[in-house]
């Protein structure tokens, strides 16, 4: 008889190995239907439940690591990965989230006695896990004052770019992030009817709700969609869109399409994948919004007629996302960094071919890092001459001046955007930069 909760521990662990020792990205692990079977055959219940553990070990990894180091009398055996993990997976219950601390011991314990590499270390298990229990309270904030909560190469690339804010980024980071969702029309009006703030970007931030996201008003009617209030920018830099042919050319799932539509725009959205494309599909028929739909590699997409705009979000690292996906910066190197610069340039490149004489190129993504951004952006500017930065003046509404950068570009990351308490404020890091083409 398995004891209740134990297969949860067994699939923790298993799917933190595969993030952490094999680079393997958290969504695909965790994926309802395509996902690691270990995750997919668990009960509802218990999916919550490894998704909780592994969000918070993962956000909060090297404070944990730091406080086992601390509590284990010797080094654990070179190798021990997967003890590790165990432990990993019973700290973070008894450090973050309200399983009783009797239940995370004893089905740690459970987990270490059943697996061949680690059953000779079970009252170890139990020792160091009970020792956590007893001095979380004294040694918790010292380990989280002196460790650096995230991996040296991921710290130095923001030390790099965003210096002494850094250590406010890491901090923003560790949290989980509020919901933003974008409306359709009277963002005002919904942000009362939902009981949430009202942001200068226009969007609306859910207050904690009770219950699946579907249920609240407004969903089924298809009046707003979720979206990240940094990721509603690059779409409100075009101005006024009443008319306007835009391709939307990395388009799904589609919460920069439905904006586009939803200011007027005609709309071509393409994509490489199929699968996204069904759920940008899906999206707009929920919200009731039409776009002509183009399924290709754009960097082979040659359209007869130019466009009066483009709007190119290319694919990134994404670790501006890194509040919402806690496994980036464990999976993700700066070699990938550097393939995905690369890749992004040769998509802007082939953007700007797209746009009629006076079109305008809006450049985004979800990067933290400037070789995505500002660099990458830069490097393109220098050698075409035909196009230019059309300097961002205003974001949305008043009050998100500051993300605006001296050469006029776009500039956000989660320690930005300071709302009533720390688990309503940040916003994902976004750049995107506007380009035109001389008429
Ligand atoms: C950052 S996501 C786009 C998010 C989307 N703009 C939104 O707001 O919902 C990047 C997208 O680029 C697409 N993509 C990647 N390479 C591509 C290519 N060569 N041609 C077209 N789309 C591509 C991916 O399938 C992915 O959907």
């Amino acid at each position: 008889m398995v004891k209740p909760g134990l297969e949860a521990r067994q699939a923790a662990a298993k799917l933190l190995a595969a993030v952490v020792d094999k680079k393997t990205p958290l969504d695909g692990l965790l994926d309802p239907s395509g996902g690691n079977p270990a995750f997919r055959n668990l009960e509802p219940a218990d999916q919550a439940l490894v998704r909780a553990i592994l969000l918070s070990a993962l956000r909060q990894l090297p404070v944990i690591e730091a406080m086992l180091a601390r509590l284990v009398n010797r080094p654990l055996p070179g190798g021990a990965r997967a003890l590790s993990h165990v432990l990993t997976v019973g700290a973070a219950q008894i450090l973050y989230l309200d399983t009783p601390d009797h239940a995370a011991v004893d089905l740690a314990v459970e987990q270490a006695s059943r697996d061949p590499r680690n059953r000779r270390y079970t009252a170890l298990v139990n020792a160091v896990l009970r020792r956590l229990i007893r001095e979380k309270s004294g040694l918790l904030p010292q380990m989280e004052a002196k460790t650096v909560n995230a991996p040296p190469w991921f710290y130095e690339r923001l030390q790099e770019a965003y210096g002494a804010d850094a250590d406010k980024i890491l901090a923003a980071q560790a949290l989980a992030p509020p919901i933003d969702i974008t409306v359709k029309s009277d963002p005002r009006g919904w942000a009362e009817r939902l009981g949430g703030i009202f942001l200068p970007t226009g969007s609306v931030r859910l207050r904690p709700f009770e219950g699946p996201i579907t249920q609240l008003p407004g969903f089924a009617e298809g009046e707003w969609w979720v979206q990240d209030a940094a990721a509603s920018i690059p779409a409100q830099l075009f101005g006024n869109l009443a008319g306007v042919r835009v391709a939307d050319l990395c388009a799904a799932p589609g919460g920069k399409t439905a904006q586009l539509v939803a200011a007027g725009a005609r709309v071509t959205a393409v994509d490489l994948s199929r699968n996204r494309l069904r759920r940008l599909a899906e999206n707009l028929d929920r919200l009731k919004l039409e776009a002509e739909i183009v399924q290709t590699d754009l960097l082979k997409w040659r359209p007869d007629e130019a466009f009066d705009a483009v709007l190119l979000d290319a694919p990134c690292s994404s670790t501006g996302t890194v509040r919402r996906h806690p496994d980036i910066p464990w999976t993700k190197s700066p070699a990938d960094i550097d393939k995905l610069s690369e890749l992004q340039e040769r998509m802007l490149r082939h953007a700007v071919t797209l746009i009629r004489p006076g079109g305008m190129v809006v450049f985004s993504n979800c990067s933290l890092d400037p070789r995505e951004g500002e660099n990458m952006v830069e490097r393109v500017l220098s050698s075409l001459p035909e196009i230019s930065r059309k300097p961002v003046e205003t974001i949305g509404l008043q009050g998100l001046e500051f993300a605006i950068t001296a050469s006029g570009d776009v500039r956000t990351h989660p320690a930005m955007l300071e709302c009533e308490t720390p688990q309503l404020s940040g916003m994902d890091g976004f750049f995107a930069s506007v380009l035109m083409r001389m008429g």
